[in-house]
């Protein structure tokens, strides 16, 4: 079965967090604490929101990318994983987008 590139990078992640901060990008980010890991989470999504108004296609990929890899430094460091944010997914596709009840006329 082909392995997810996502759940690589996790499992990736999770090892880096206790490698020496001058040789790994996770562990020196790590390192510096929760605040700065959201602190660049965020400077990326304003970043992949910008590539996306100039209509920079290949801009948007990079920045999806960094995105997304900064939320994976994010949930490793909060313990959470992947799969949590899948059963979240999961749980919402379950979830209809009409409240049934609201507009069954009375
Ligand atoms: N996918 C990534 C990845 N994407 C982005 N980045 C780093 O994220 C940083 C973002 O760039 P910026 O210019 O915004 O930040 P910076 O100036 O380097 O850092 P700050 O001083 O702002 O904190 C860059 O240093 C990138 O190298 C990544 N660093 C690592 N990975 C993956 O994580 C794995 C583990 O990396 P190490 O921890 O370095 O071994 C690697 O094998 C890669 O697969």
């Amino acid at each position: 079965m082909a392995t997810d590139i996502l759940d690589t990078l996790e499992a990736t992640i999770r090892a880096r967090r206790s490698a020496d901060p001058s040789t790994s990008y996770v562990a020196k980010l790590t390192h510096k604490g929760r605040a700065k890991i959201a602190q660049k989470l965020g400077e990326e999504a304003v970043e992949a929101a910008i590539a996306a108004v100039q209509d920079d296609r290949a801009g948007l990929t990079g920045e999806a990318a960094d995105l997304i890899f900064h939320l994976l430094v994010l949930l490793a460091d909060m313990g959470l994983t992947l799969d949590d944010v899948r059963a979240e997914l999961a749980r919402r596709e379950g979830v209809s987008g009409i409240d049934e009840k609201a507009s069954r006329p009375t």
